[in-house]
């Protein structure tokens, strides 16, 4: 078969926009030479839909979504996002009228029955759309779209249309996420009349259709990660690349200001309790701790560590917990960088954990003293080797002229060292111990009325010392 000349359009940043034939056209090389299933393609979509929703409308305040499908695959990609939404933990219910019996549908809806996810019909739906929702997925027509909506989507369309000017809250209609294309809009030609639908976030699968280009919302997203460079070579398309696993790329900037004030997270679903909690702290960080390991988190052993030095100004930088015990917590680092000078002319420091997903911090306090030479010996030899010539190249802190002052350095120990023999600790290189007097425990809770618990050592003579543990208000 001979390969189709298409020619389509190209956006900002080079991204191809496709008209409906183009649109077609892909789709029918998907499923024909490229040897993918309906069902196939129609699971990946529904995914990055579901995806780029999580990226934006956070579970937490968004949970009660409506998706409202359409007779064709738009509306299978619907049915197919509610299933992932419903396990990333929102509540999804589904306006489905005109249903169709392929099997591949009716596995759809028992899928998302046997979930227990609720179908509405049209009547059933509030008249306020906000009173019971907090999302729309408008998955109703996709690029097979003509003409003007017939019912029962005439109707449905228009309980979610804002007209220009005026306010989405007043109208009682939420956010609206528009599957592929925005539904009534023409494939491409987008909203003519300006009386359609405006939608918050288009989530555009495969590559976007040319009506997108007219799409104004501050969220616009590309989906189908599915594209073989097949296709994309065949098409000359141009596609934004997916950054590492996800199934979905931003597409543009969002073209919103930042309201940084609004910035906020409700803290719920976790409590520290005195009944609950160790009476050594240590326990206690051990136990946080490997909830944050079991939890997956992103380094979960980051931390903030604070010096001041011996004129009392502070600084703050990352580094990396390598142990802990009753006797204190341990980093490593260069001897002779601005944190150590600090630390060796006035030997104290705090730390701060912040464990974001479990909404919790600990901050510790006490003394510092370096670890002795065979304990950091033992933790330098540990590292990766190129990690060991890191440190050796390294005078961290000091201005260097340029990169390749780095590289060149590190090309002649690696030299140096090819055959394998032990990297010897540069003297200059070791850990830091915090003797702890203070650890507090903060468990973030609903309205700012979180959880703290402070232990504090109190010395009873110059053996006897005992953890005192008070509760804090938020
Ligand atoms: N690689 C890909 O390509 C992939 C594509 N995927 C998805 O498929 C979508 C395209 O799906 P599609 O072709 O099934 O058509 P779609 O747009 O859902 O609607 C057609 C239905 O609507 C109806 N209808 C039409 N006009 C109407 C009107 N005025 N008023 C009322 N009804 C009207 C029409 O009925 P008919 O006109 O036949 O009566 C038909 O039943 C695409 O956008 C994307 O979401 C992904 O799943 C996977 C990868
Ligand atoms: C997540 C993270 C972990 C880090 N861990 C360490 C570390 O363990 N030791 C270290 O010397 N620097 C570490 N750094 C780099 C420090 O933050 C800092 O840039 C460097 O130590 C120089 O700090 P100073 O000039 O205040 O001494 C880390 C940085 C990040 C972002
Ligand atoms: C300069 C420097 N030293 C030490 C570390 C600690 O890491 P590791 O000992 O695990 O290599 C880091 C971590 O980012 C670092 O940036
Ligand atoms: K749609």
């Amino acid at each position: 078969m001979a390969t189709p000349v298409l020619q389509h359009s190209q956006g900002p940043d080079s991204i191809s926009y496709l008209s409906q034939a183009q649109a077609a056209s892909v789709d029918e090389a998907l499923m024909g030479e490229l040897g993918f299933s309906i069902d196939q393609l129609m699971e990946l979509a529904g995914l990055s839909v579901a995806s780029a929703i999580a990226e934006v409308y956070g579970v937490q305040g968004h949970s009660r979504v409506l998706v409202i499908c359409g007779p064709g695959n738009n509306g299978g990609d619907g049915l197919v996002a509610a299933r992932h939404l419903y396990h990333f933990g929102y509540k999804p219910r589904i306006c489905y009228p005109k249903r169709t019996s392929k099997p591949i549908y009716q596995g759809l809806v028992t899928q998302l029955e046997s979930l227990g996810v609720p179908f509405l019909s049209a009547d059933e739906l509030p008249s306020r759309l906000t009173d019971e929702f907090d999302l729309i997925v408008d998955a109703m027509f996709g690029f097979s779209f003509h003409g003007i909506p017939r019912p029962p989507f005439d109707s449905l369309l228009h309980r979610l249309v804002v007209p220009l000017g005026q306010n989405p809250k007043e109208l009682g209609v939420p956010a609206v996420v528009s599957v592929d294309i925005p539904s009534g809009w023409h494939v491409e030609d987008g909203d003519t009349e300006c009386t359609g639908l405006r939608p918050d976030m288009l989530v555009s699968l495969t590559a976007p259709k040319l009506c997108a280009k007219k799409f104004e919302g501050p969220h616009h997203f590309l989906g189908g990660r599915f594209v073989p460079p097949a296709i994309a070579n065949k098409y000359s398309l141009q596609l934004p690349p997916y950054p590492g696993t996800s199934m979905c790329v931003r597409i543009g900037k969002p073209n919103q200001p930042v309201d940084v004030a609004a910035l906020r997270v409700n803290y719920v679903g976790f409590e520290l309790l005195e009944e609950q909690a160790h009476g050594d702290p240590i326990q206690q960080f051990k136990e946080w701790f490997d909830e944050a390991v079991r939890q997956d988190l992103p380094e979960p052993n980051a931390m903030t560590l604070a010096t001041a030095n011996q004129d009392g100004r502070p600084s703050a930088r990352m580094v990396l917990l390598k142990g802990f015990d009753e006797r204190g917590f341990v980093w490593y680092t260069n001897y002779d960088s601005e944190k150590a000078s600090d630390l060796l002319s006035n030997p104290k420091a705090s730390l701060v954990f912040f464990w974001e997903r479990l909404h919790r911090q600990v901050r510790v306090e006490g003394p510092v003293e370096k670890v002795p030479p065979q304990e950091s010996d033992e933790y330098f030899h540990s590292r990766p080797r190129g990690s060991q010539i890191g440190a050796m190249v390294s005078m961290q802190s000091s201005v260097i002229p340029g990169r390749n002052v780095l590289e060149k350095n590190y090309e002649g120990l690696v030299a140096r060292y090819a055959d394998g023999s032990p990297i010897p600790r540069p003297t200059n290189w070791g850990g830091f111990r915090l003797y702890p007097k203070v650890i507090e425990f903060w468990q973030g809770r609903e309205s700012r009325l979180h959880d703290r618990l402070r232990y504090r050592l109190v010395e009873e003579g110059t053996s006897n010392q005992t953890w005192v543990r008070e509760r804090l208000s938020p």
